[in-house]
């Protein structure tokens, strides 16, 4: 399938149409194809996953996962539940960074954004937290290496290895970093699972519906493991760069910095009436600190740029004019659609963080800025944890740009371009890290930081 001729899609008339036959332009072929080669897993659960994939003979295992997701992972309790946990991490996690401390930004935060990520979904037990060395597992980092990506056979990790497990030939001898590295995590979420009390466990409600979704079909607890996997490259692989690069945007930038930290202190805070503690408001951020949600979107319009794919399950005819025939692959490329100035005007190839404010008047043809706005794909395939992503991308970034300053080593900026890494990433990550001191901002040193779910 993954071979097949392509289709490629950029006009948003089409995107649209595409989105529309979601039966016979199916994602899930994808899920299941990618996911047997990333994690892994036997072919007993194989043939649970394919079973009513597309939903032939009513919902199959793979859509009630879905289901399963979008209800959790949908604006409410739950979700705030997750952030909370997330949130809780974040801050311990910026404390220990104290009053000064100097770092490789894109090693802090792929570790900050790992840990926060886990522990607000799987809770104590979280297999991250039980051992700290995983997170180097998962990514493969060394910390003290300047460059990340070196070709050195050495820092070849299940991240890096990637491609070559998706390509699946010979993994054990191909990928041996990547392949080890989902064997030991398997395991470990393959304990996590067995010894799991879904009654009084305090993970995510997300992981309660997928594990009551495996429990139901059967899947081996040894399969969970494997499967859980998968999980971790959905729920981080575009997080930890979109987290990157917003904090790079913003810092870089001296007049987006101190208007972003006036508009968070003017809207999303409450200051004790001493001054010396103060609630930022999680949940009213999207509302109320608008230019941070725009230069959140904006982030996603520049750096997103993997494509949306579609397998054709049988033929359909798109505005009566183009034919799409039955085996072939439908590609919506993100990066075309993403930088085309009749959709987004002359100055698409700048970064615009004003550009997604709702009364911004760059904003010219609002209908096909939506649908050519892809980031997280579309249709019924949605990413179901855009809601989550921008909470947490957003809610780190204030907590960051409230406490800190950061200054690059050399004292300027310079933003990495990005190094395409993966068929499972959208948000590829940055070719090299910088380094950088975080140093607390000059008189916030005796304020105490709170969060309300408000
Ligand atoms: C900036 C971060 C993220 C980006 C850019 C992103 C992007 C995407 C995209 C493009 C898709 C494919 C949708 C389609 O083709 O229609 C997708 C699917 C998915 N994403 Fe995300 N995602 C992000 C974060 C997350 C997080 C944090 C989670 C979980 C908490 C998550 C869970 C999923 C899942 C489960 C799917 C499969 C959807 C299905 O079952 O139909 N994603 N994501």
């Amino acid at each position: 399938m993954l071979n097949g001729k392509v289709y490629v899609v950029t006009s948003p008339d089409l995107i649209t149409a595409v989105n529309r036959n979601s039966k016979a332009l199916a994602f899930n072929p994808f899920i299941a194809q990618l996911g047997k080669r990333i994690t892994g897993h036997t072919d007993a659960t194989s043939q649970i996953v394919q079973h009513n994939l597309n939903g032939e003979d009513g919902p199959g295992y793979v859509i009630e996962v879905h289901d399963g997701l979008v209800a959790t992972l949908s604006p409410g309790r739950d979700l705030e539940h997750m952030t909370e946990a997330m949130l809780i991490e974040a801050t311990r996690l910026l404390d220990i960074l104290g009053t000064e401390n100097e770092v490789e930004l894109f090693g802090w935060i792929r570790h900050t954004v790992t840990m926060c990520s886990t522990q607000a979904i799987y809770g104590p037990a979280n297999p991250f937290n039980q051992d700290p060395a995983f997170v180097g597992l998962f990514w493969c980092v060394r910390y003290n290496q300047r460059r990340l990506y070196m070709a050195h056979r050495d820092l070849r990790d299940f991240d890096h290895d990637l491609n070559l497990l998706i390509a699946d030939i010979l993994p054990s001898i191909l990928a041996p970093k990547g392949n080890h590295a989902r064997s030991v995590l398997g395991s470990a979420f393959k304990e996590y699972f067995m010894h799991y009390d879904l009654e009084r466990s305090q993970s995510s409600a997300m992981i309660k519906a997928r594990y009551s979704a495996n429990v139901k079909h059967g899947v081996s607890f040894h399969d969970q493991g494997r499967l859980e996997v998968g999980t971790l490259l959905g729920i981080l692989a575009n997080t930890v760069p979109s987290a990157f690069y917003m904090i790079c945007r913003i810092y870089s930038d001296e007049v987006l910095l101190h208007d972003v930290r006036r508009e968070l202190e003017t809207t999303c805070v409450n200051k004790s009436s001493d001054q010396r503690s103060w609630t930022l408001n999680i949940l009213a951020m999207r509302e109320k600190s608008q230019l941070l949600y725009s230069t959140f979107q904006e982030l996603l319009r520049v750096h997103a740029m993997g494509a949306g794919s579609r397998y054709v399950r049988e033929d359909v005819l798109l505005h009566e004019r183009h034919l799409l025939k039955k085996g072939m692959v439908v590609q919506m490329p993100m990066a075309i659609m993403h930088s085309d100035p009749r959709i987004w005007g002359t100055n698409v190839n700048d970064f615009q963080p004003q550009r997604f404010l709702k009364q911004a008047d760059v904003i010219k043809d609002n209908k096909s800025q939506s649908v050519a706005y892809r980031p997280f794909g579309g249709g019924v395939s949605m990413c179901p944890g855009r809601h989550f992503v921008t909470l947490e991308v957003m809610a780190l970034t204030a907590l960051m740009v409230l406490r800190f300053d950061i200054i690059p080593s050399g004292d300027i900026w310079h933003i990495p371009a990005q190094k395409q890494e993966s068929l499972a990433t959208n948000v590829f990550p940055p070719e090299m890290d910088i380094r950088v001191k975080f140093k607390l901002r000059e008189g916030f040193d005796d304020i105490d930081w709170h969060f309300a779910m408000l």
